[in-house]
């Protein structure tokens, strides 16, 4: 019998407009033995998959079944074709063209670029008194944008990142929003095909749209400046791109994938990281410790992030528990059978990351923070883990966002430790990227 959740219209009117409700559902269905279960929404439905088996068919088995889903034409409207959201030739061409640059062994050329933009914020932390509050989300994001600015297209973006952070947010809910109604009410697939010229030409006055407009003219205005201000040469992103054969528009497209997609996940990372160290004092000992030792209070280099072995483990373990990507939607293209559910042709997958990281069956005490799980030798069930996705799909900034995570840890740590504000309640927010909601107050203590 396929198991099967039913949605009535006054739920799903409910989680339309909710923050906490999708969480909260998925760990009502996390007791279901086959790991994959059927949401009837009135007359259609989608799938909710998270067995490892089932995780393993969708991104590498039988991938040819999958496309990505029809969320991804609505991120469209923002970012167009660019890496994340392009499929068939376009998608491998492009992603042929830009994985070299992110392989290991070329990791280290951007090392120098990530603690020289860590150095600057350290500079302006420094200037803070001892006990000063700061929101580790919104200061992460800042950090992360100018890596980001500084290591693919070779300028700085601290700046921009005040005007960008307002837009993003809105950004992100609406995304969200967008994705829930898709899912909940099946709206006809040609209004999703033609979400980007509908939005794109939509009157500024209607609402919500003004707000969309706001969005695009300011990350347009960003991104045309960037290229407009690049030096030549191709040792960055931008670079390589300008030198390609391809206009304008899918540099442009490009640029804001890797602006958007490059900076606001590891920020989360790194929020929900600082959060998990404050609430286990042994923990950020370790971390301490090992920079202290691994490092001698040096600024590190790329081979140093490999030697940061309990630091890069704990952040592996904050992505487990609060995975930015918290879960990552497919189209089944021409039908397929998941355990005991029927997939039809055409309906969306739902891989839900954030139910995947806490089941019991793959990680023994699911809610508890252990670094230990990410240490050499522990060896986690590969279709259990998926922060980066899997499959040909994979995130290809993974190993980039990991060495730039366990960069800044270890710098930060260096010179500060960050306590969280008294009494302060954090709570998730469930938007294309689970964030803190009210971000993450915390105070800054100098160590030096
Ligand atoms: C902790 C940080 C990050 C997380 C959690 C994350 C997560 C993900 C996930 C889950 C996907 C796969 C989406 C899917 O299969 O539908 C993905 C794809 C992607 N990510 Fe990341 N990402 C992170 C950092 C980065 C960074 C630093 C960059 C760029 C430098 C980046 C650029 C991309 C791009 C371009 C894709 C599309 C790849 C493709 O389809 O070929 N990400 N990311």
């Amino acid at each position: 019998m396929p198991e099967v959740v039913h949605y009535s219209l006054r739920d799903r009117i409910r989680v339309l407009f909710t923050h906490q409700e999708v969480l909260a559902r998925f760990r009502l269905i996390s007791g279901h033995a086959a790991g994959a279960v059927w949401v009837r929404t009135g007359k259609g439905g989608y799938c909710i998959a998270w067995a490892p088996e089932h995780v393993e068919r969708i991104f590498v088995t039988h991938q040819h079944l999958y496309a990505k889903s029809a969320q991804y034409r609505l991120l469209a409207v923002v970012t167009g074709d660019g890496l994340l959201t392009s499929e068939g030739e376009r998608w491998s061409t492009q992603r042929r063209l830009i994985q070299p640059m992110f392989a290991k062994r070329h990791l280290g050329r951007f090392a120098e670029h990530m603690t020289a933009a860590v150095a600057d914020f350290i500079k302006e932390w420094e200037q803070l008194p001892d006990g000063a509050p700061v929101d580790a989300a919104t200061a992460m994001n800042r950090l992360t944008l100018d890596v980001v600015g500084r290591a693919l297209f070779g300028a700085g973006l601290s700046e921009q990142a005040a005007r960008l952070g307002p837009v993003l947010t809105f950004g992100l809910r609406a995304g969200v929003r967008a994705t829930r109604l898709q899912l909940l009410f099946n709206p006809p697939p040609w209004l999703l095909d033609r979400a980007q010229a509908l939005v794109r030409r939509a009157p500024r006055r209607l609402p919500g749209i003004g707000r969309l407009h706001e969005i695009l003219d300011t990350t347009d205005e960003v991104v045309e400046n960037l290229i407009d201000a690049h030096s030549g040469g191709t040792d960055d992103l931008l670079g390589l791109l300008l030198a390609a054969p391809m206009d304008r528009r899918q540099v442009r497209d490009e640029v804001m994938t890797f602006l958007l997609a490059g900076h606001e996940t590891t920020a989360n990372g790194l929020a929900w990281f600082w959060h998990l160290l404050d609430r286990h004092p042994e923990m950020r000992d370790r971390v301490v410790a090992e920079v202290a030792e691994v490092l001698d209070g040096r600024t590190p280099s790329a081979e140093d992030a490999d030697r940061l072995v309990y630091t890069a483990a704990a952040f592996q373990e904050a992505l487990r528990l609060y995975p930015p990507a918290w879960s990552i939607v497919r189209k089944a293209v021409t039908g397929d059978r998941l355990g005991d559910v029927d997939v039809p042709a055409g309906s969306s997958v739902v891989i839900p990351v954030y139910l995947a990281h806490r089941d019991p069956r793959a990680w023994p005490d699911p809610d508890r923070f252990d670094p230990g799980r990410f240490l050499p030798g522990a060896a986690p069930r590969r279709f259990s883990y998926l922060p980066f996705g899997a499959g040909r799909r994979i995130c290809v900034g993974a190993g980039f966002a990991v060495m730039e995570a366990t960069l800044i840890i270890a710098m930060l740590v260096q010179r500060f430790r960050l306590e969280m504000e008294p009494g302060a309640v954090v709570r998730t927010e469930a938007t294309v990227t689970l964030r803190p909601r009210d971000g993450i107050p915390m105070r800054l203590y100098k160590v030096v």
